[in-house]
């Protein structure tokens, strides 16, 4: 199995997804009005901003759950046009929703390889390689340094962090390029979080490109290299998280600070 490490291994740029003035309508409400957004290779990058400011909708655009109106996106210098999370998937962009899409009643070996089973035999003899699976969920979870009981467990026996980190390490084996969360650890206690954003630590030790929404500056300034700013639709401001503090990061966000034209 090829390792996480090794899937970076073909390094052409340093900046992963580009993407420029983006814009997105429903109906009246302009949820993107020029929002651009530049994630380099292997860092992580915080999504800000308060609510409604259009962090959801400009990652919808970028992971092809709506495709913007305008604007461009390019991975890698080429440009794409993503018309469904699958087709983001396949360029190897993988989401972790607040949902987090596991299923409860199936144990964790399973829920890492859900729609992506592997098979073993010929033809009509296929079967489901569920030891194959087994084994490389444990070596998944193990290169990661997840702990959980056992990959046999099923999911709904697990506690929020370890259901959170076992949805993370699925979107790190399977995305080869971006993983991008929703605020990770918006429901997770004091422990579980710390124990998440090791894992997010470990996923950018290995060169994977992470795109966290957080409205938690603490943990922006603990876990992200890069913040970037939106308000009303638009990135504001794009800042190097060694570089400024949680006030300046809420400034911002409100407006109390002004934004970089061009931003
Ligand atoms: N599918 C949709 N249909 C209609 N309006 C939408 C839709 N999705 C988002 N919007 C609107 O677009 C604007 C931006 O919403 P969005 O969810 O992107 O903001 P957000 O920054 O992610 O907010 P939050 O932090 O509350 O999740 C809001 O006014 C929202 O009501």
């Amino acid at each position: 199995m090829e390792t996480i490490a090794e899937k970076q291994g073909s390094k052409t740029t340093d900046v992963l997804l580009d993407a420029q003035h983006l814009t997105k309508s429903f109906d009246a409400v302009q949820a993107l009005r020029d929002a651009s957004i530049r994630l380099e290779r292997g860092r992580v990058t915080a999504l800000l901003g308060d609510n409604g400011a259009g962090k959801s909708t400009l990652v919808r655009c970028l992971t092809g759950v709506h495709p913007a109106d305008s604007g461009t996106i390019t991975i890698d210098g080429v440009e794409v046009h993503f018309s469904s999370p699958d087709e983001s998937r396949r360029s190897g962009i993988e989401t972790v929703y607040q949902t987090l899409s596991l299923i409860d009643d199936l144990p964790v070996w399973q829920n890492l390889f859900l729609r992506r089973e592997l098979t073993k035999g010929v033809g009509p003899f296929q079967v489901l390689d569920k030891r194959e699976m087994r084994d490389q969920a444990t070596a998944i979870l193990t290169e990661l340094d997840v702990h959980i009981p056992s990959v046999t467990t099923t999911v709904r026996r697990m506690s929020g962090g370890q259901r959170q980190s076992i949805a993370i390490a699925r979107a790190a084996h399977w995305g080869r390029q971006l993983v991008v969360m929703d605020e990770p650890t918006a429901a997770l206690g004091v422990r579980e979080t710390a124990a998440v954003e090791a894992l997010v630590a470990r996923l950018r030790d290995r060169g994977i490109t992470v795109l966290l929404i957080s409205h938690d500056m603490a943990q922006v300034k603990r876990i992200a290299d890069t913040a970037v700013v939106m308000r009303r639709g638009t990135t504001v401001a794009r800042r190097a998280v060694s570089d400024v503090s949680s006030d300046d990061l809420v400034g911002l966000i409100t407006g109390a600070q002004p934004g970089d034209a061009g931003a």
